[in-house]
């Protein structure tokens, strides 16, 4: 008898995107992101960090201080890399992302043709950062589906003697 108990599409994709939130080396909020396709392939896959040459050493992972002390003004968003990835057009896919999408995120998906956006956490609902994605999202018709779980993965590496 086949099993039946196997993860659906959702989690599957959204288990991915929190595999790549562990590549992220921000030390507050590691997000991940992965498009995927109609027929349920892997387009692109990213996760919060700094631009290719940019040392993670080197540049700052503060929140607070002067703009460019900070992180902001240099982080890639997982979104913007997984679109940046991707190696087809991403018109009529959806994006996985573990964070709702900031707005500048929410720009590049809509413009890229992303139509659904499946989302886990939404603890920036109350800025006007998100706000203006949903105001975006909504008028251009892409689909918004909250997980209603938290999709968890313990990854263990086990070393060989
Ligand atoms: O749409 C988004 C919004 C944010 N991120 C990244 C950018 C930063 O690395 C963190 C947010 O850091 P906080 O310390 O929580 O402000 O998340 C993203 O990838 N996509
Ligand atoms: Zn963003």
């Amino acid at each position: 008898m086949k099993r039946t108990d196997v993860l659906s599409w959702d989690d599957y994709f959204m288990g991915l995107a929190h595999l790549s939130a562990k590549r992220s080396k921000d030390p507050s909020t590691q997000v991940g992101a992965a498009i995927v396709s109609e027929e349920h392939r892997v387009v692109g896959i990213g996760y919060n960090g700094f631009p290719s040459g940019c040392d993670d050493d080197v540049y700052p992972w503060e929140r607070e201080g002067d703009f460019g002390d900070t992180k902001y003004p240099y982080v890639v968003h997982a979104e913007l890399n997984a679109i940046l990835n991707s190696n087809q057009l991403c018109r009529g896919c959806t994006i996985y992302v573990s964070l709702f999408p900031c707005n500048e995120c929410a720009k590049a998906i809509i413009q890229s043709g992303i139509k659904r956006v499946v989302y886990e956490c939404d603890k920036y609902a109350d800025t006007d950062a998100v706000k203006a994605s949903k105001r975006m999202f909504l008028s251009a018709g892409v689909e918004l589906k909250q997980l209603d779980h938290d999709v968890r993965l313990n990854v263990e590496i086990i070393h060989h003697d």
